[in-house]
């Protein structure tokens, strides 16, 4: 086992002044401002705030900030999953000081906490330390005006394996795009820090009132409402800072916020996401020879741990599961455990691939998009984003004149496609917020490369809003991979409709629980109902083309089209930042090689680099996580 690494303190800096009285530190008034970390475990953010010299008041802080809540499109799950995961920490706060709770404050974070440190004449605001573009620009704000106000910030890495900045630099401020590259630097970073003991008491709250707080502006918010169309009832969220005179600081409700109850049966909070971490590692066996190409995305019940929504609100620490795992497997192999499986399919690799994606996020501008993107290849996508004169993103965007393309994106988000592998999948997405990660790769492979060709930001946006475990780097990340827009170039490896559910599971259970319409249907037919004969749909109750829709498209045809396409694009060879793509001259020139369909005929360098790979494998009877893939029929 690598020596133990405990969590740098560095960052306090000791200019707490002491008093005149006493060689004591002057009193520190702590706020902890909790984001997407909320659990007491592993938080080397919290343990740094908790030992603090000298503390004589401390407030676990959430900002319920109006930016997330309308400028950024969010289902109903993951906000049920926010609130209970909420919930949960506040509990744990108050079993740990009768007196202690999460203290929401209700609105933009410049202005809510300003507020909070002059009423609670605060010294220091401490958390967990964001990598994305987004967090960045927050958190700098918040900096400069903390500085103003005399309070002195902490920030501390504590999401990731390793800080992906930190990452990036090493990396000379590159992007990691593969997990290889990602290894070879980490390697030279020093051991995965273990996990902290978790708090013993948690510290008086010193005020529990910041006077008169209602009148402001607090939540106000100027843009577009993005979660209108979700909204069933009155959002009052926003009309104290503190909430509801009777229940202050209390975590909003889903009513509050003017939402009908969630579909999902995923529940949040630390305490179930340890109770399935530990259900996890109850099984050694299954931990040494976890291999994701061979957890079965038909199953209804999830064969992977569905850890990600947790990870993502930060309900779990990811070095809990990283030395969870190291202790479980040691052990397994003390007792003679054997067929232990390797990165990149086993755990570790999965928890790696996050921060390879976290890494590259920091370091790419425009992570989430094509244009401008130096990492994400350019392809003529139908539906791409559209950008005015001056290169700002067309709002709301118009649509497109590719009333093929809209229909088809349309009933694939729907689940009505009439591909009853993909409608299952994307139906599970919509009602539980999760889906497993070979699904994910089946829907996100159809909608762009393997047949609709339709752009991958687009299908992103999907994720985005109904994903629970939705994350800034994971999403685009991998929509990139699938697209093979970057991370992943073997295009004309598509993900057969029929065949590749058909490898897992014959009998298409998951169909029947999401498309209940084809239920009665056969297993022969179940994943192609439309070539049932008709006494068959008769029998089944379902007549296809009316009572379920016929496929949209030709698998095959469209399959060959998009691989032509893709040929094309990769012989232009052009990337977001590319001044054809910035200046609209690259699609004129990639439509024209289309028409002309030279580059196709020829064996691009990836088809060939393919067959040399082939081989190889073949001589070492390897098989990595692609080669998995090559196995299944197209
Ligand atoms: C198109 C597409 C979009 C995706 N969007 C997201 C997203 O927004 N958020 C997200 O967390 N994952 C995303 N993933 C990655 C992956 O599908 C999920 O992390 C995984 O399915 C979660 O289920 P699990 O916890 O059971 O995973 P497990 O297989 O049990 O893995 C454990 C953990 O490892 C991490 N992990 C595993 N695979 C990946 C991966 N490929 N990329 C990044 N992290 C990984 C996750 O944190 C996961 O919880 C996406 C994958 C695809 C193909």
């Amino acid at each position: 086992m690598a020596p133990r690494r405990t969590v740098k303190q560095e960052h306090i800096k000791q200019e707490s002044k002491p008093s005149l009285m006493d060689s004591q530190p002057a009193p520190a008034r702590v706020i902890y401002w909790h984001r997407t970390d909320l659990r007491l475990t592993d938080s080397p953010a919290l343990t740094t705030a908790l030992s603090i010299p000298n503390i004589e008041s401390f407030w676990p802080v959430w900002c319920f900030d109006p930016e997330y809540v309308y400028r950024h499109r969010v289902g109903l799950n993951r906000w049920n999953f926010l609130l209970e995961s909420m919930e949960t920490i506040s509990g744990e706060y108050k079993r740990s000081n009768g007196d202690q709770k999460l203290w929401v404050l209700r609105g933009r974070p410049e202005l809510v906490l300003k507020r909070a440190w002059k009423e609670w004449g605060v010294t220091h605001i401490v958390w967990e330390k964001d990598s994305n573009a987004y967090s960045k620009v927050r958190d700098q704000r918040i900096k400069d005006l903390a500085q103003e106000c005399g309070v002195q910030v902490i920030d501390m890495p504590g999401r990731h394996l390793y800080d992906p900045d930190e990452v990036g630099k090493a990396n000379g401020g590159k992007p990691t795009m593969t997990l290889h590259q990602w290894q070879g630097i980490t390697k030279k970073m020093g051991p995965i820090a273990e996990p902290g003991q978790p708090p013993e008491r948690i510290p008086d709250p010193g005020s529990k009132s910041l006077g008169v707080d209602d009148g402001e502006a607090w939540g106000s918010y100027e843009g577009e409402d993005l979660n209108a169309h979700i909204r069933t009832g009155q959002d009052t969220c926003f009309e104290r800072l503190s909430g509801p005179l009777e229940d202050p600081f209390s975590v909003p409700t889903m009513a509050q916020l003017g939402f009908p109850p969630a579909t999902t049966t995923i529940r949040g909070g630390t305490i179930e996401a340890h109770l399935r971490l530990d259900l996890f590692l109850s099984n050694p066996t299954a931990v040494a020879t976890f291999s994701k190409p061979h957890s079965e995305p038909t199953s209804l019940e999830p064969s992977t741990t569905l850890l990600s929504p947790y990870i993502k609100f930060g309900c779990v620490g990811v070095r809990e599961i990283w030395w969870g795992c190291q202790r479980v497997i040691e052990a397994w192999r003390k007792k003679g455990g054997k067929g232990e499986t390797k990165e990149p399919e086993n755990m570790f690799g999965q928890l790696e691939f996050r921060d390879m994606y976290a890494c590259a996020e920091a370091c790419t501008p425009h992570f989430e998009r094509i244009r401008g993107n130096h990492v994400c290849r350019y392809i003529d996508w139908a539906l791409s984003n559209q950008y005015d004169s001056t290169g700002h993103e067309i709002s709301p965007r118009p649509r497109s004149d590719n009333e093929e393309a809209e229909e088809r994106f349309e009933a694939w988000r729907e689940g009505k496609t009439g591909f009853p592998w993909i409608d299952a999948c994307m139906r599970q997405l919509k009602s539980e917020g999760w889906i497993h990660h070979l699904a994910r790769h089946s829907v996100a492979c159809f909608l762009t490369r393997g047949q609709c060709y339709i752009s991958w930001e687009r299908g992103m946006e999907v994720f985005d809003e109904w994903l629970i475990d939705w994350d800034p780097a994971s999403n685009p990340g991998n929509w990139m991979w699938l697209s093979c827009s970057a991370f992943f170039s073997q295009y004309f490896r598509v993900y057969g409709l029929v065949s590749w559910p058909q490898r897992t599971d014959k009998t298409g259970a998951l169909v029947r629980k999401y498309c209940p319409e084809l239920k009665d249907f056969p297993d022969k037919y179940i994943y192609a109902p439309h070539l049932a004969p008709q006494a068959v749909q008769e029998k089944a109750n379902c007549i296809i083309g009316t009572d379920y829709p016929l496929p949209m498209l030709d698998e095959q045809a469209c399959k060959d089209l998009c691989i032509a396409r893709i040929k094309n694009a990769y012989t232009l060879a052009l990337h977001g930042d590319a001044p054809e793509v910035l200046d609209g001259s690259a699609e004129p020139r990639l439509k024209a090689l289309h028409e002309e369909g030279g580059a196709s005929k020829e064996k691009s360098g990836e088809e060939r680099g393919e067959e040399r790979r082939e081989k190889r494998r073949k001589r070492n009877g390897n098989e990595s996580l692609d080669g998995f893939f090559k196995k299944q029929k197209t």
